[in-house]
This record gives C-alpha cells, structure tokens and sequence, in this order.
C-alpha cells in the first residue's frame, strides 16, 4: 500500500492560448519517478469557460478531477451544502494558475470574483503558496497596467513565474509566452518540497 503523503495540487487554467499545455503539465506532473519523492501530486484542476478553448478534456489523464463554474452552481443548493470555491481553497496545499491570462490578472488585483477560479483565488489562505504564470500578446505584457498588477500580486506573497519571449501563436515575437513546463513542475517541487520532503534524521 501507498502510504506516502500527496500534495494536493490545486492547478488553475485561464483562457490564454497557452492553456493548450495543460495536458503536457499535468502529465509531467504525474509522471515524476517516484523513486525522485518523497510524496505524490494529487491535481484538481480549475477550468475557467475561456480556458476550455484550448484543450481537450479527453486529452488529461483520468485520475484529474476537473472543475468549472456549472460544477459550482451543481455543488450547492442549500444552506450545509459546499461551497465549491471555499471547499478547494481549504482542499489544496498549493495553488498554480498557469496560464494566467491577462483577464484573471486583473480581476485578481482588483478583487473581483465572477467565476469559480476567481472566487477560489478571493478566498484564498494567504498562508498557503500561490505561484501564477501570466501568458499574454506581448502587446498586453507591455502595458503598464500588467506591472502594476503583478506587483500586487507579489505584495501579497503570491510566486510569479515569469513569461518567455516566443514567436507566439498570433506570430509576434515577444515576452509572453507562458514560462516552458519543464520550469514550472520544477518550481512546483521546490515549494512543494518545504513542506513535505521534510527528511526525517
Ligand atoms: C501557446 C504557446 C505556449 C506556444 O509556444 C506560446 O505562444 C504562449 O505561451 N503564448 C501565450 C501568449 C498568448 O496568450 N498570446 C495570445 C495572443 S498572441
């Protein structure tokens, strides 16, 4: 029997195009050899409807639970029924939105809550890690607005992994190209490892 601890990885994906590496993210997630951890990932992944765009839910491994914004309305129909965005926030030991589009940057500056995703990252324990990783046109990464917001986001302790320049998928070539998987399952276990490759001396 399996006994070791699982990481349960709370993964988030936006409705930048760069959500078509979901699938590749998760599955190198899943596929790290075990003789490399001390501990598992256990993934649920948040979808928002834009995210939904670029991958095929067919194309993610099967013991992925997947939740989008009906599953919320479904969760909850009376007082002492989950509420899906508190119940994940409490669920995860880290949360990583990779993408983060330009969209759910702004919303999550500002506050704003307007779909499960968002309402997750609202309600978010502040004491657990969040690493996000923007892709956008490179037009919009150099906006002045997209600093100010990552800034805040960093203010709050919240981990960036930056964007890449990349000829991109509209064909400019320019920062804002999603950070590659390889960089992003490796920043997932440094800060996965704090707290559970803990070596007992
Ligand atoms: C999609 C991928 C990963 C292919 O290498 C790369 O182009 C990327 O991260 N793009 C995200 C930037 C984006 O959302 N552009 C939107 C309009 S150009």
């Amino acid at each position: 029997m399996d006994t070791r601890r699982s990481c349960k990885l709370l993964l988030a994906a936006t409705g930048s195009v760069a959500a078509l590496k979901i699938p590749n993210l998760i599955k190198a997630l899943l596929e790290i050899p075990p003789e490399q951890m001390t501990y598992d990932f256990e993934v649920h992944l948040v979808v928002t409807e834009h995210a939904k765009h670029f991958f095929k839910m067919s194309d993610l491994p099967t013991d992925v639970k997947v939740y989008d914004d009906s599953l919320e309305w479904q969760a909850w129909k009376q007082r002492g029924d989950p509420v899906l965005h508190i119940e994940l926030g409490k669920l995860a030991d880290i949360m990583v939105i990779a993408p983060l589009d330009a969209n759910t940057l702004a919303k999550m500056a500002q506050g704003l809550c307007d779909n499960l995703l968002t309402c997750t990252t609202r309600a978010w324990d502040m004491s657990k890690p969040l690493i996000f990783c923007p892709a956008m046109n490179t037009r919009m990464w150099e906006h002045p607005v997209t600093a100010q917001q990552i800034k805040l986001l960093k203010e709050w302790g919240h981990q960036e992994i930056p964007p890449i320049s990349k000829t991109l998928m509209c064909g400019d070539t320019g920062i804002g190209a999603m950070a590659e998987v390889d960089t992003i399952v490796k920043k997932i276990i440094s800060v996965a490892d704090v707290k559970f490759n803990v070596k007992f001396d």
